[in-house]
């Protein structure tokens, strides 16, 4: 199987670095004209997936906002991220989890191995019962081509408290986050599977944010991190960066066809990011 940092890359070449969340929040299943029930969620997913997934190179929908609808919620989860799969869009969900080690495994197959009905190509997972518990999900990624995305630095106000504590070894907890990921990723190319995500909101960290990863941007859009915000925070890195965006973009609905310039449009804004 193709690696998924090789995958992302070729995507990413051919689709530029937008990832466009696929959040369906209360308060946009209203502005779209949609019930806030499951008919109104399916509706919603599968019109963002008509709109952005033949269109980006990577999508994310935040698992949050399916759960609450229960087994029903998750079974529209399910025919999203094939249909956009299908369209071509990589799947990031998003879905922060973490555990010890053995139900980490059960994460693993329920969200990257490709016989269950949530397979993804990548998910997000949080490291703060130590990186090491993580391993049963980085090993299952490795064997499936299939990425992990560790919070490191996040878009949120709150983040910096845990984040910026300064473990016994004297690195702090974001920089001991990114050195797991170095190391995980030191012999890939072009570009490793394990990616951090660190906020496009972030402020001055000291921190070395080459790592050979991706890394998942978010925070830009509606959380205010712009373009130039990327460029300040990633500099040379930033051909890494996927800017991930969820209600800037969504707020285009319900036309898919606007969505689609939306997300075109924004692409267009990120051309330069690379260079
Ligand atoms: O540090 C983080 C990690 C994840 N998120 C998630 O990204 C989107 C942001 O949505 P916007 O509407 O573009 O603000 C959402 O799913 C968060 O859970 C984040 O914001 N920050």
């Amino acid at each position: 199987m193709t690696p998924f940092g090789t995958r992302l890359h070729e995507a990413v070449a051919a689709r530029g670095p937008l990832c466009a969340g696929i959040d369906p929040h209360a308060a946009l299943l209203r502005e779209w004209g949609l019930d806030d029930d499951v008919a109104g969620l399916e509706r919603f997913a599968m019109t963002a997936a008509e709109g952005l997934a033949p269109h980006v190179s990577v999508v994310k929908p935040q698992s949050a906002f399916y759960e609450r609808f229960g087994s029903r919620g998750i079974a529209v989860l399910e025919r999203l991220i094939a249909a956009c799969r299908d369209a071509g869009a990589l799947v990031l969900l998003d879905v922060k989890r973490g555990d010890i080690g053995s139900t980490s495994q059960a994460y693993a197959d329920a969200y990257l191995d490709p016989a269950s009905p949530l397979a993804s190509d990548a998910i997000t997972a949080s490291p703060y019962l130590g990186f090491g518990s993580l391993d049963p999900m980085i090993d299952t990624a490795r064997k499936h081509g299939a990425g992990v995305f560790v919070l490191a630095l996040t878009s949120n106000k709150e983040g910096p408290e845990v984040q910026h504590a300064t473990t016994a070894s004297g690195t702090t907890v974001a920089g001991t986050v990114l050195d797991h990921l170095r190391r995980l990723n030191a012999d890939a190319s072009p570009l490793g599977s394990f990616g951090a995500v660190i906020g496009a909101t972030i402020g001055e960290t000291g921190e070395d944010l080459a790592f050979n990863g991706p890394v998942l941007a978010p925070g830009y859009g509606a959380q205010g991190g712009t373009v130039a915000d990327l460029k300040r925070i990633f500099g040379a890195s930033a051909g890494a960066v996927l800017p991930s965006s969820s209600r800037e973009l969504l707020r285009h609905g319900p036309d898919a066809g606007a969505l689609r310039d939306a997300a075109l449009r924004t692409n267009d804004e990120l051309a330069g990011l690379a260079g």
